[in-house]
């Protein structure tokens, strides 16, 4: 199984599911926007109506991205950061704030791991997983609340997380960073809701992405068959609910988490490494 994702063509094919104009006149900011789930995110927020805000560390793919969404004609911010520095991240806020004013909707998408049994994972491994999906989403949160605040306006926040109900074997610094986000998005969804500030996670379930490169092919097609629809999910089946649960549709939704995971939290038993024997189970008799 190869040649994961979509691309600007083929996203630009699709239809998405919300009314044209939803995000009309709001500001849009994605992080990981130079590939897989942020790039379909850029094109659903342009075409949906909004000033788009495209961030990730390599310039060269927001620049592509941003080329790629042209065609809607949306107005487009690029600004290259790591998530995981705070400076960066002011910086990054700060340069919004002079081309559109605040951002209405922040989407926390940028992030990453790498299959490795837990008992392997070396100290520098740890970190940029942990520093990268749990301290550089909070370090958006913690700065887009503050502008909102400062601005005495309210906002929107929809972090993608991953699906950590169960354990998640192969990727145990993944599921500590991203529990940690959901259970900081229930809190501060409690504090910031006197602010107007709405958060809200969206977790997904095995979606086809160029992400998928990292792993092993052998568990990749396994893994599409830990959920009850027995496929990949697509980009534009996590952007429709990112984009409805960022934007107006969701208003009295807050401190949820919205899985678009084709039922595998419920039923799959899913290994991004080897499965080991003791837990393998040929028939009902075994
Ligand atoms: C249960 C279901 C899970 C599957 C569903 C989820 C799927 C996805 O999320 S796929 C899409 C997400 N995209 C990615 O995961 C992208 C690929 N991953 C990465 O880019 C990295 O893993 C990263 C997120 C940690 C990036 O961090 P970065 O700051 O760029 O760190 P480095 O690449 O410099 O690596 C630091 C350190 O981490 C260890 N390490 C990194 N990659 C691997 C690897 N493939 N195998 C083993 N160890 C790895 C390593 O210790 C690195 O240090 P050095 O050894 O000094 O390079
Ligand atoms: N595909 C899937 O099955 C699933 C994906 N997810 C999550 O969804 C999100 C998007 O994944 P997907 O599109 O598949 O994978 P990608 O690897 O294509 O996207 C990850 C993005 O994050 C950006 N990024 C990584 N580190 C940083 C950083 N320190 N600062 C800023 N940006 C950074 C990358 O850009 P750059 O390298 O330029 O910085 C990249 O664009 C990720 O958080 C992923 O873990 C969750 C569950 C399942």
């Amino acid at each position: 199984m190869t040649g994961y994702g979509r691309d600007d063509d083929a996203l630009a094919a699709l239809t998405p599911a919300l009314r044209e104009g939803y995000f009309a006149g709001q500001t849009v900011l994605i992080t990981g926007a130079g590939s897989g789930l942020g790039r379909g995110l850029a094109h659903w927020a342009a075409r949906l109506g909004a000033n788009v805000v495209l961030c990730g560390r390599k310039v060269d793919r927001l620049e592509d991205t941003a080329a790629a969404i042209g065609r809607y004609n949306a107005q487009v911010l690029v600004h290259p950061l790591t998530i995981r520095d705070p400076e960066a991240v002011q910086d990054l806020f700060s340069a919004v704030a002079a081309r559109f004013g605040c951002a209405d909707i922040v989407i926390n998408n940028a992030g990453g791991q790498f299959p490795s049994a837990a008992i392997d994972i070396p100290p520098k491994g740890w970190h940029a997983v942990i520093d990268t999906n749990l301290g550089g989403t909070w370090h958006m949160m913690q700065e887009a609340a503050r502008r909102w605040r400062d601005a005495g306006r309210g906002g929107s926040i929809v972090n993608v997380v991953a699906v950590t109900g169960r354990g998640m074997p192969g990727v145990a610094h993944t599921a500590a960073a991203r529990a940690g986000v959901i259970a900081l998005s229930k809190t501060v969804a409690i504090e910031w809701a006197p602010l107007g500030i709405r958060i809200n996670c969206v977790a997904p379930g095995l979606i086809s992405t160029t992400g998928m490169n990292v792993y092993d092919p052998r568990a990749v097609r396994a893994m599409t068959r830990t959920n009850v629809m027995q496929r990949f999910g697509q980009i534009e089946e996590i952007a429709d609910t990112v984009c409805f649960v960022g934007g107006n549709a969701s208003q009295f939704m807050t401190g949820e988490v919205v899985h678009v995971d084709g039922g595998n939290q419920i039923w799959g038993d899913q290994w991004t490494i080897d499965k080991p024997d003791y837990f393998k189970v040929d028939s009902i008799d075994d």
